[in-house]
């Protein structure tokens, strides 16, 4: 018998870290945060460029922090709201379970299963090099997939409501990941990443 937590068990084979935490928000508490948070933050479309054309997603973001520094995110630069009680209070949550701390979030809102985001690294230079990434989810479960930049390997993990993921060490060097889009989803998703921006 395993006498650990399965749930805490690195996803990954190799060349970084992607821990499940599993449910970390009961159903009531993350749905009650869900309906929250789509009322009150200050949601944009955002605007990803591909292949050098600029696109306006249909997902909707927004980007808070400890200052209003500014942030490069895909070939756009955006500056940070700063927190609102809702955010500070998952942030709280988040960096207990995962003894670290964050000095800005990064939210994404999928409106159903049609919507999501293509293979990419949180690799940005304005972010602190391998510092955790702690990735928190609201909503609809949705299959999160990493792929091996060199091998092509890929590993899924289903992100439940209420679920927390980590992804550290070399990850970001070594692993894509994306939220894949799916017609059975009709529910909708809030992801919240926190992050370590150097300043
Ligand atoms: O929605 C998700 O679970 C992933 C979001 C993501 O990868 C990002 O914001 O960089
Ligand atoms: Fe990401």
């Amino acid at each position: 018998m395993k006498l650990f937590d399965t749930a805490l068990e690195n996803c990954l084979p190799s060349d970084g870290i992607a821990k499940y935490y599993g449910v970390v928000l009961n159903r009531e508490r993350a749905n009650d945060y869900l309906q929250c948070l789509i009322d009150v933050v200050d949601w944009k479309h955002d605007e990803v460029v591909v292949f050098g054309k600029k696109h306006i997603t249909k997902r909707m973001m927004a980007w808070y922090g400890d200052s209003n520094f500014s942030y490069t995110y895909s070939g756009t630069t955006r500056q940070a709201s700063p927190w609102i009680r809702q955010l500070l209070e998952l942030k709280e949550l988040v960096e207990k379970l995962t003894l670290t701390t964050y000095n800005s979030c990064l939210l994404n809102l999928y409106h159903h299963g049609e919507e999501g985001m293509g293979w990419h690294s949180d690799d940005e230079d304005t972010l602190e090099p391998r510092a955790t990434i702690a990735s928190l989810s609201l909503g609809a479960e949705r299959k999160f997939s990493f792929k091996h930049k060199r091998t092509g390997e890929t590993v899924s993990v289903m992100l439940e409501n209420g679920s927390l993921l980590a992804m550290m060490g070399e990850i970001q060097e070594n692993w894509l990941h994306s939220l894949p889009k799916t017609k059975k989803v009709k529910e909708p998703r809030i992801n919240l990443t926190f992050r370590r921006f150097s300043i």
